[in-house]
Order: structure tokens, then sequence, then C-alpha cells
């Protein structure tokens, strides 16, 4: 290590871009770990700046020379060797990013918002400019994730893309169930905690989950999947009515990320990408239900692997720091030595398929009058939907108040798999039969 100390070694110039949850970790540990990165390396990393939106603001915590702070990114990115660009949001990331690359500077991010939607574009810049674009941290954050599936996997065929992306959700729901607390509260809790995006509607609203989905199928099969492709709800609709639910039938709620390839006769070539991002029942028995506060788990299926489990912190400062420092130590390596790592893969080129052609199973609760016949009804809107149904559970309800001569019952049912179009025209009948009071619950069911 004492040759890189050497002053006739040119260190490599690290700029930062943003110093907030993420960038504060990146900055320290950046010091922290100065000589074990350059031993990793192959040379010193000097940090020639941080970008930053207000000066003079302590940020001593980052252990970073404050002469270092600049509000003028722009110019700091033409300074650069690497730049980890931990901003956030569209604009002025791309422009920065981009721009960088004019400059012959490789880019890491964590930014998937931007990736979903304009990672093309990222993708050719860099190719044009012969640099490095990585982004381990954009998704499912520490965990080494995108690497396994560009380059571990890319001899094999992924199948099916499956899991928890989002942490800020995770922990909501997970605190919902398990101590009873409101949504704000639960939210407000993760925003302290460094896990939200700084608008969480972002997070729960599902559009976090939907990028990170892009990101994944696009990665998994070779095609370009954007963040306008996936099909998404998020979480602001699950109801306390929908969590009991879940608590009767032995699941949990999760959101959701699905990317699947699905053999589709009526696609040329017969495949098709369905990606969507929703609240789901899990049972309690399935690994992800045991995924808790913050943490991400992930499911890929590929054809000659099987079955793959990815876990862990997909949230916070340091562990994403830590999946940038990784990017950041291939990136400044490949500058050392030479050769660059896997540009965009879309050679499969693979359409997307409309969510109505998703298979998925239902959990829809009714509130019925207790009469003859009803059952009848309800099972045949099933039936004339073609949609199977596997568990029928009644329970009598106690009567409505406004009605007290009228007997009330619950239905639940849970379906077979069904095409997602099928269950949900269902649905709408069921609600427009008499007999049918109220829906009172409806949630797709994965895992088995
Ligand atoms: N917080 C987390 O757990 C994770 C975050 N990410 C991603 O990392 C990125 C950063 O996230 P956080 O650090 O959580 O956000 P943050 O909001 O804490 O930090 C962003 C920082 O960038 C600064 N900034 C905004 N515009 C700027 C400009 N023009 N020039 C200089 N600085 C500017 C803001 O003042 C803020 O300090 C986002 O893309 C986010 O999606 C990815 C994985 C996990
Ligand atoms: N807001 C995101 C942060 C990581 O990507 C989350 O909650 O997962
Ligand atoms: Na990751």
């Amino acid at each position: 290590m004492s040759n890189l100390a050497s002053p006739d070694v040119q260190p490599l110039r690290v700029a930062l871009l943003g110093c907030g949850v993420v960038g504060t970790a990146v900055a320290r540990l950046l010091t922290e770990h100065a000589d074990d990165m350059a031993a990793r390396v192959g040379r010193p990393l000097q940090v020639v700046g941080i970008a930053v939106r207000r000066a003079g603001k302590d940020r001593s915590e980052t252990g970073v020379d404050p002469s270092l702070f600049t509000t003028d990114a722009e110019d700091l990115v033409t300074r650069a060797d690497v730049v980890v660009e931990v901003i956030g949001g569209i604009e002025p990331a791309r422009s920065l990013i981009l721009r960088a690359f004019e400059h012959g500077a490789s880019v890491v991010t964590a930014n998937k918002a931007l990736l979903a939607e304009d990672g093309p574009l990222l993708y050719q810049a860099a190719q044009e400019h012969d640099v490095d674009l990585y982004y381990e941290a954009a998704v499912a954050g520490a965990i080494p994730l995108l690497r396994p599936l560009r380059e571990s996997l890319a001899g094999d065929d992924v199948r099916r893309v499956l899991g928890i992306v989002n942490g800020t959700t995770n922990y909501v729901l997970d605190k919902m169930d398990t101590t009873g607390a409101g949504f704000a509260e639960a939210v407000e809790q993760a925003q302290e905690l460094g896990y939200a995006e700084a608008d969480p509607t972002a997070d729960v609203e599902g559009f976090d989950a939907a990028a990170k989905a892009a990101i994944l199928a696009s990665l998994a099969f070779h095609s370009r999947v954007s963040g306008k492709d996936v099909y998404r709800e998020g979480i602001t609709e699950v109801t306390a009515a929908d969590v009991h639910a879940a608590r009767e039938m032995d699941c949990v709620v999760k959101l959701l990320a699905i990317c699947e390839v699905t053999d589709d006769p009526a696609e040329p070539g017969g495949r098709g990408i369905s990606v969507r991002v929703h609240p789901a029942m899990i049972p309690r028995t399935h690994p992800l239900a045991g995924v808790r506060e913050a943490f991400n788990a992930v499911f890929v299926e590929a054809e000659s692997a099987g079955e793959l489990m990815f876990y862990g912190r997909g949230a916070g400062g340091d562990p994403t720091a830590s999946a940038v420092l990784g990017d950041v130590v291939a990136v400044a390596r490949h500058k050392v030595v030479g050769g660059l790592g896997p540009g965009e893969s879309t050679y499969a080129d693979l359409p997307i398929l409309p969510m109505g052609r998703a298979q998925t199973r239902y959990h829809i609760s009714l509130d019925v009058a207790d009469r003859p016949g009803v059952l009848a009804q309800v099972a045949t809107a099933f039936a004339q939907h073609e949609v199977s149904i596997e568990t029928v559970r009644q329970q009598l309800l106690s009567p409505d108040p406004a009605t007290p001569e009228d007997g009330r019952a619950s239905l639940v049912i849970v379906t077979h798999s069904a095409p997602d179009a099928a269950l949900s025209a269902t649905v709408d009948a069921l609600a427009e039969l008499p007999t049918v009071r109220a829906v009172t619950s409806v949630m797709r069911v994965e895992g088995e």
C-alpha cells in the first residue's frame, strides 16, 4: 500500500453530487476507508468536491475538508474521473450525468427514478464516451442484485423476479401488522430513519417500487422496460379491513414487485413480459412474510439456476452507501486497468403484456344478504368469467341496525389463478348483484 501513497501515484478524482442521507454516508465511508479503497482499486481515490444545494451547513460528520463543498455541480463533474450521483430526481441529475460522461467520467448512481425514465439515453451516452454506468444501489439498496442479474446470470434464462423492493412500504405494512401503528405515523418513522424518498409519495404510491421493477425486468429479460410499462398500485388503498382479512387467512400484506416472462401465444414469438407492483396477501409461512421493517428480499427464478433468494437492507444511508462504494471500486478499477462493465442488453426486445393478462389469484370479502340462493348467484358470477373458486368461507354477521329484519353474512372467497382481467370483471359483477351489500376487501394473493 505504501507505493500508493507516493506523490508519483496519480489519484483518481471522485466527485460526489448530493450530501443527503446517502451522500453523507458515502462521503464519510470514502474518508474512513480511504486506504482499503486505494488498495482495492490500485490507486488512491481523491474526493475533489461534493456538490450541495446549500453551502455553509455543518457537515462535519462526513469528515471531509469543508472547502470541498460546492454549489457548482456543473463545474465539479468536469473535474472528475468518477462521479457519484446521489441527488435523486430527474433534473438536474440527468444533465449532470450526461455532462460527466462528456468529460470522460464514469458514473455511479443510486437514482432508480432516472434510470427507469431515461435508462437507454444514459446507457447510450456512456457507451459513446467509453465510460461506465453502474447503479447497484438503485434497486434493493445494499443487496447485490443487479450485478448478479447483469453478470452472474448472464448465461441463464431468468423467468421470474419477485420480491419486496421498497423498504418504506415494508416498514409501514410491518408496523401496521405488528404494532397496530397508523399509516401516517409509520410513514413518519420511515422518513426519520432515512428510508423514504425525498417525497414519500414515491414510496407509498408504488412509484419507487415500479421504477425498481422496470430496472429488474430490463436486466432480467434483456428488453427495454420503463417505469411507465409497470402496472402499479401503492399501499395507500390498503385498509384496516384488508390487514384484518389477511390476518384471518393467516396471511400478511406486502407490497410486491413481480416481473415475469410468460409464454403467451397471442404475442409474436409467443413470449411477453408482465411487470407489476401491487399489495398482495402472502401466507405467513412464505419466506417473504418474514421480511420485517425496511428489509428487502427478492426471489429470482432462472431456468438452470432454479430459485435464488436475495435478502438484506434495502434502504438507509450506510447500506445504500455500501452498494455505491462497491460500484465506485468497480468503475475506478476499470479506469486503472482498462475495460468496461456490461452495457445495456436489449436484444430479446420482448413486448410488454397488459396487466389484464397477468395470472394471479384474488381474495375477495363480501358482505351479503343471508338468503337462500345467494351463494349460487355469487358462484355464477365467477363461473361466467371463467374464474375457478379455490375456497369459500361463510360467517354470519350481526344485522345492520337500519334493516334489523335482514340477515347478513360475510363471504370470503379465494380464487384459483386466472387472468387479472377476468378476476377484476368478476369483482365488478359481484358488486352489481342486489344481494351483495358491499365488497369489503379485494386483494391479490401470491405464494402457495
Ligand atoms: N435513502 C435511501 O435509503 C436510498 C436512496 N436511494 C437513492 O439515492 C438518492 C439520494 O437519496 P437520499 O440521500 O435518501 O436523498 P436526500 O434527499 O436525503 O439527499 C439528496 C440531497 O441532494 C441535494 N441536492 C438536491 N439537488 C441538488 C443539486 N442540484 N446540487 C447539489 N445537491 C442537491 C439535497 O439538498 C439533498 O441533500 C436518490 O436517488 C434515492 O432514490 C437509493 C437507495 C436507498
Ligand atoms: N425509498 C426507498 C429507498 C431505497 O431505495 C425505499 O424505501 O426502499
Ligand atoms: Na442493490
